[in-house]
């Protein structure tokens, strides 16, 4: 009761926010849904009783067209608001929807990497708001179906009370535990989808990722297809014992329910039967009979509507449990200037939610006003979770991040994501236009001529101009048949493209000329440091070459900051820097050599 009660205050509190109207709608379905079956039960038994007590033919005919007319215009008031019901029900689940990834759009950036955490958000999803058949559709829809069945039972309960009070109470107590039964079959069903949402999360790992065209080449190239297919088989497995035992546990209340409703059937018609026998009217007969079979089909329903609408309502908890989840976020208050940045790590120590250790050990460095960074060091030394420290995106274990001497802890998360642009090495493409994909604003704030001054700057106006629809090219082919796809150094020059839209006070760009050959990477370098002299920025780059125009560069190793300078200090120095750069040198110039050899 508790759980249906939370559902329809928070269904009702949807429907009051989104679509007032919904309740008159509800109101006038309730009422015909409970006087049309009423009335076709009255009808014939009320004509019976017009022949008996002798009336006349025209009498008969007026009261038969009357029952008529309005048992059809109950019908069709019934129709008319179950079509203008959906569609304005859809508006609320669409705002349901919009509330739900708007919350985890703005979940904090490490919770979402939180695997109970998304296993949360996908049952809200799934249970909640997926289809018109789960959650708060499920549930309003059932609830007025049910509220219905409850009227109906209630007058017909008040009609058999009328006659018999214990053939009505004993009916009533049946009914009672039928519903019993189902209740408890439902919370099995609730327990076990704890259990199937993990594998329904892999299931759907891999049911997503064996389309993808990207994945396609190594699955193919690899031999993955039998591997894939071994997996996705182990968790449809896991899933259909799940569903099985769901099943089953139905199975048996069903069996349990169909002896209660045939049980209660056979007393109300016998008790009938003997009163005919013993001198009720025939007209009486079939009033009560119509009622008693009407009286069943509400127990019926009441008891298959109660089953769905309680299913709706633990939809509703999946969702509203998502949607309640507490993050625990430091007290964002602070703005940053509008003014030239300094970044400063003090004793910064980072540890990732279940490692065994630090990813950052006592990391202090400042980097000054429009100062230009390099950041190298060894394959897993940290330089990307450095970085994602600096966004925001993670919070230090131990130790501060401070911009302009305010901890980032206490700036407001929007304003500084408005003061960084940042480009990861798994920054992504989206499946939608050039000027989109750079802007990142609505149609209408974006600025065409910077975008195309942006791409210039990249190396991707002339591949822009050369599409068919310009800068309103999708970049993919998913969204739109006509879309472009890119390479990956054009994917590269896209984000470093969004990165300049941007203008904002820190650029920072993870490894942003990997993918680029050496006359783009060139220029991407020009670039970068025309971007830099406005900013503050942080350049990581494992071509030791790219970090000479740096004012300073920063080697980390193991999470640890090693070694700091300019490029000729750090050569210097004779550390891993300079055998990290010597490496480099001796194969270009290996190169060099066998070049020279071969001309
Ligand atoms: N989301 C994560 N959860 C747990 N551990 C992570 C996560 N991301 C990275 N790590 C671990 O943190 C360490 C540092 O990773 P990071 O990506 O910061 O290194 P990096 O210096 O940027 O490496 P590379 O030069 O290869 O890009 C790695 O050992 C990695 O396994």
């Amino acid at each position: 009761m508790k759980i249906m009660m939370y559902a329809m205050r928070k269904t009702f509190r949807a429907m009051m926010k989104w679509k007032k109207s919904l309740f008159i709608m509800i109101f006038f379905m309730w009422v015909s849904g409970v006087l049309t079956p009423f009335l076709q039960v009255l009808m014939p038994s009320f004509l019976l009783y017009l022949i008996e007590t002798e009336s006349s033919i025209i009498m008969l005919l007026w009261f038969a067209l009357l029952f008529g007319l309005v048992t059809a215009f109950l019908d069709s008031v019934s129709t008319y608001l179950t079509q203008l019901y959906d569609p304005k029900m859809y508006i609320v689940k669409c705002k349901l929807t919009l509330a739900l990834y708007d919350k985890a759009m703005n979940t904090p950036y490490a919770k979402m990497e939180d695997m109970g955490y998304r296993q949360k958000l996908n049952r809200a999803q799934k249970n909640g708001i997926e289809s018109n058949n789960v959650g708060f559709e499920c549930f309003i829809r059932n609830l007025v179906f049910l509220s219905i069945a409850l009227t109906g039972f209630i007058l017909y309960a008040a009609v058999f009370g009328s006659i018999q009070i214990w053939l009505c109470f004993v009916v009533v107590l049946l009914s009672v535990f039928s519903i019993f039964l189902i209740s408890r079959a439902q919370a099995y069903e609730h327990q076990k989808k704890s259990e199937y949402a993990i594998a329904d999360q892999q299931l759907q790992y891999y049911h997503h990722n064996v389309k993808l065209p990207k994945n396609g080449k190594d699955i193919r190239i690899f031999h993955m297809q039998d591997y894939l297919i071994h997996r996705i088989k182990k968790y449809q497995i896991k899933r259909i014992r799940t569903l099985s035992d769901v099943e089953r546990k139905y199975l048996y209340v069903k069996l349990g329910t169909t002896v209660l409703s045939t049980i209660r059937t056979l007393l109300v018609f016998g008790y009938f039967i003997y009163q005919l026998m013993h001198g009720m009217s025939i007209s009486a007969f079939v009033f009560y009979t119509s009622a008693a079979t009407a009286f069943s089909g509400w127990i019926n329903q009441i008891v298959s509507y109660y089953n769905e609408t309680k299913r709706g309502a633990l939809g509703i908890i999946d969702y509203e449990d998502f949607m309640n989840e507490v993050i625990q976020d430091d007290e964002q208050c602070m703005s940053l200037p509008q003014d030239d940045l300094e970044i400063c790590f003090d004793h910064v120590y980072f540890c990732y939610p279940g490692a065994k250790k630090d990813t950052l050990k006592d990391v202090s460095f400042t980097v000054h006003k429009k100062e230009k960074i390099g950041l190298v060091g060894s394959n897993g030394a940290g330089k990307t979770t450095l970085m994602k420290l600096l966004c925001g995106l993670y919070t230090p274990t131990k130790g501060h991040i401070y911009i302009n001497g305010i901890d980032i802890r206490y700036i407001k998360k929007e304003d500084l994501y408005s003061h960084i642009a940042a480009i990861f090495q798994d920054s992504s493409v989206m499946a939608y236009s050039f000027k989109k994909n750079v802007a990142c604003l609505p149609k209408k704030q974006i600025q065409i001529d910077k975008v195309f001054a942006c791409l210039e700057k990249c190396g991707l106006k002339d591949k822009v101009e050369a599409c068919l629809q310009k800068e309103n090219t999708y970049v993919s082919n998913i969204i739109s048949e006509e879309g472009t796809m890119l390479s990956g150094g054009e994917q590269q020059k896209l984000m470093m493209a969004r990165a300049l839209y941007k203008e904002a006070k820190i650029l920072v760009l993870d490894e942003p000329s990997a993918a680029l050959d050496a006359l783009a990477e060139a220029s991407l370098y020009e670039t970068y440091e025309q971007a830099a002299k406005e900013c503050t920025s942080i350049f990581i780059s494992h071509r030791l070459a790219s970090t000479r125009f740096a004012n300073r560069i920063l080697l980390f190793d193991d999470g640890i900051l090693k070694e700091e300078g300019r490029h000729e200090e750090l050569l210097q120095k004779d550390g891993l820097y300079k055998k990290m750069f010597d490496a480099q040198a001796s194969y270009y110039q290996k190169e060099e050599k066998e070049d020279e050899r071969t001309y």
